[in-house]
């Protein structure tokens, strides 16, 4: 379904990804587990089509990205919301589903369902400039979700979210997967990756490991997946 080849990404001289290859099949729900600065937005931005590897390729669907149609079938969440401030956010949500191709009465509805979901419906009407970061956060993810794309991808999309809000959030991811959706979702939050089904963890911009997220708590001596950042950082 996703499949990563060989991506390597430099910026100057710094090599962020080294050699990554990875491959994600349909109504998988993937974890891209890895510490701040390990690489993580920038494989995503790669496999978007946002910005281009030096080196490797990235086939969605046996096609080779960027492709404009592949695109629109892709809910993508950044890390640092890109949405309009100074309207509100049931605004923003008939403009970003309305360049979704959503119109009428299939636009009223879902964007009906996904304020529920992500608990926005009583603050819709508020201009976004006056939402607290985790709501600025939910919208975002909201518009993500808006047109009921068949991919997710979904950078930190839990950062500054309350647990509860959270959990529901994860049901939700879990629920998707069911339906089929194919999902990825960067995280640093260890206890996240519990809630995947793969875990692709990245370090210093390589690839330490990849597999169900069971199996590889149990590569461990304490059965936890932190510490295989401990083995790869030399056991410190
Ligand atoms: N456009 C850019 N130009 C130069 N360096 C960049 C650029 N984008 C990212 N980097 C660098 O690449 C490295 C990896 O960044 P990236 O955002 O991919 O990490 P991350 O794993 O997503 O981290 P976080 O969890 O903090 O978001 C960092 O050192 C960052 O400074």
């Amino acid at each position: 379904m996703i499949e990563i080849r060989n991506i390597s990404k430099a910026f100057g001289k710094k090599q962020i990804l080294n050699n990554i290859n990875l491959r994600v099949e349909k109504g998988d729900l993937i974890c891209l587990l890895g510490p701040s600065g390990a690489g993580k937005t920038t494989l995503i931005r790669l496999i978007i089509g946002a910005i281009n590897g030096d080196e490797g390729e990235i086939y969605i669907r046996g096609n080779k990205m960027p492709n404009l149609e592949i695109l629109k079938d892709i809910g993508f969440m950044p890390q640092n919301e890109a949405l309009y401030n100074d309207i509100s956010g049931l605004d923003n949500l008939r403009f970003f589903g309305g360049l979704m191709g959503l119109k009428g009465e299939g636009l009223h509805n879902s964007i009906k369902e996904i304020l529920k979901l992500v608990n926005l419906e009583d603050d819709a009407a508020k201009i976004v400039d006056n939402y607290s970061g985790g709501m600025k956060k939910r919208l975002s993810l909201a518009i993500a979700l808006l047109h009921d794309p068949d991919i997710l991808i979904l950078d930190e999309p839990t950062v500054g979210i309350d647990p509860v809000l959270r959990k529901s959030i994860w049901q939700e991811f879990n629920r998707l997967k069911e339906n089929g959706k194919t999902i990825i979702v960067s995280t640093h939050v260890m206890d996240e990756v519990e809630k995947c089904e793969h875990a692709a963890i990245i370090y210093n911009g390589i690839l330490i490991a990849y597999g169900a997220v069971k199996d590889l708590a149990a590569r461990t001596q304490s059965g936890s997946i932190e510490e295989l950042f401990f083995t790869a950082n030399g056991g410190v």
